[in-house]
C-alpha cells in the first residue's frame, strides 16, 4: 500500500475524523466520547477505515460486481504489501458518489484523510488494526460476490447470518480486543478474547432486528435468514409487505432470542476488559445498555419494526443511561442496570 500522498495528517484532519464519526455512527459517537487518548483515535481511525467499506456494500445504487472489484480494490490500499494506491481507488470510487452525498458518502469521498492519519498513528496500534480491517473488508467483498445475480444480500441460513455477523462486527471486536489487551494479564486477554465474538454479534444481531425495513429498502439487503422467513410462508423479497407482517414479527422474535443468548458472555467481557490506554468501560458497557433496551422494546412490541419501521430506546432512556454513566457506574453495578433495563426503561 501507498496512501499516495506525501504529505502528513494535520491536527485538522484528526478533528474532522472525530467529526465524521459524530455524524454517521450514534454508537461509537457516544463510545469515542467516553474514551480517553489514546485509545480514543484508534477507535475513531479503526472504525472510519471500517465504515468506507460498509458504505460501499450497502449501496444499493452499485452493481454487486463494481461493489466487490472496490472492495477488493480498497483492501489492496490497506495491504502494506500490495502496491495500490489510494488516489486509484479514489479514481474507480467517485463515479459512485451519490450527487448529494451524506454524512457516510463524504467519509468515502475522504478516504484519503482517513488513511492519511491512520498511517500517522503509533505503529503497534495501527498494525494491531489493519488485519480486522482487512478481514471485514474481504467478508464484505465475498458477500457482495456471493450475492451478485441477487442485488443485494439474501442471507440463507442462521449460520449464513452468524458468519455475516462476523464479517460485519466481530472483526471490529477482534480490533477493539486487540487494542485494549495490550499489557493486560494472559487471563484476561484469554477472556476477553473468548467473549469479544459473543458481544459484537449481540449488538449486530440487534440492528438486524430492529432495521429489516431500511434494510430491504434503502439497501436492498435482506438479513432476515430466508429459512427462517420460508417456515413462515414468506418470500423474501415480500419481506416489508403488510400481508406478512405476521411472519415477519415472527421472524424478529427468533433473531432477538438468538441475540440475547449472547448477553452474558458479553457481560463477561465488560465484567474484565481493563481501563488502560485510555480505554474506559463507559465506552463499551453503554452500548451494551443500549442493546438490553432495545431488545426489550423488540421484545415487548416486535411488530413495531415491520408496522412502524422503527423500534427503538427512546431518547430520554438513552439520556437516563447517559447521565447514570456521568454519575458514576461501577462493574459492580452491571448486572443490576442491566436487569433494571431489561426489564423497564431507565428513567432520569
Ligand atoms: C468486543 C466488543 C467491544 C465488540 C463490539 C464490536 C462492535 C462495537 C461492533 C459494531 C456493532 C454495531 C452493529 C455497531 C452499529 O453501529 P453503526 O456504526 O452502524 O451505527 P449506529 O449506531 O448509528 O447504528
Amino acid at each position: 500500500m501507498t496512501t499516495g500522498q506525501p504529505e502528513p495528517p494535520t491536527d485538522a484532519d484528526l478533528e474532522w475524523c472525530y467529526d465524521a464519526v459524530h455524524g454517521v455512527s450514534r454508537t461509537f459517537s457516544i463510545t469515542i466520547d467516553r474514551l480517553e487518548e489514546p485509545m480514543a483515535r484508534h477507535i475513531c481511525l479503526g472504525y472510519l477505515l471500517c465504515r468506507v467499506a460498509d458504505t460501499i456494500e450497502d449501496a444499493g445504487h452499485i452493481p454487486p460486481e463494481t461493489q466487490t472489484e472496490l472492495l477488493t480494490e480498497y483492501d489492496r490500499v490497506l495491504d502494506p504489501d500490495a502496491d495500490r494506491t489510494v488516489s486509484e481507488f479514489m479514481t474507480d470510487v467517485e463515479p459512485w458518489l451519490p450527487e448529494e452525498r451524506g454524512d457516510d458518502w463524504e467519509v468515502v469521498a475522504q478516504t484519503p484523510r482517513v488513511l492519511r492519519t491512520f498511517e500517522s498513528l503509533a505503529d503497534e496500534p495501527r498494525e494491531i488494526m489493519r488485519e480486522p480491517v482487512r478481514e471485514l473488508v474481504d467478508g464484505m467483498a465475498m458477500f457482495t460476490d456471493r450475492y451478485a445475480t441477487e442485488g443485494g444480500l439474501r442471507l440463507q441460513t442462521v449460520e449464513e447470518l452468524e458468519e455475516y455477523c462476523w464479517y460485519a462486527a466481530g472483526t471490529v471486536g477482534t480490533l477493539i480486543t486487540g487494542l485494549v489487551a495490550r499489557g493486560t494479564s494472559r487471563e484476561r486477554a484469554d477472556e476477553m478474547r473468548e467473549n469479544a465474538r459473543s458481544f459484537a454479534l449481540l449488538l449486530q444481531l440487534v440492528n438486524i432486528a430492529k432495521d429489516v425495513e431500511d434494510d430491504y429498502h434503502e439497501e436492498n439487503n435482506v438479513y432476515l435468514p430466508a429459512e427462517w422467513l420460508a417456515a413462515e410462508n414468506v418470500d423474501v423479497e415480500a419481506v416489508t409487505d403488510e400481508a406478512h407482517h405476521g411472519g415477519v414479527t415472527n421472524v424478529i422474535k427468533r433473531v432477538t432470542g438468538h441475540a440475547e443468548r449472547y448477553l452474558d458472555d458479553a457481560q463477561r467481557y465488560l465484567e474484565v476488559v481493563p481501563e488502560h490506554h485510555g480505554n474506559r468501560l463507559s465506552a463499551w458497557a453503554i452500548p451494551y445498555l443500549l442493546a438490553v433496551g432495545t431488545l426489550r422494546e423488540l421484545r415487548e412490541r416486535p411488530e413495531d419494526v415491520v408496522r412502524e419501521g422503527d423500534v427503538k430506546v427512546s431518547r430520554a432512556e438513552v439520556f437516563a443511561l447517559l447521565q447514570q454513566f456521568e454519575d458514576g457506574v461501577s462493574r459492580s453495578n452491571l448486572a443490576e442496570l442491566r436487569k433494571e433495563m431489561a426489564e423497564k426503561p431507565l428513567h432520569h
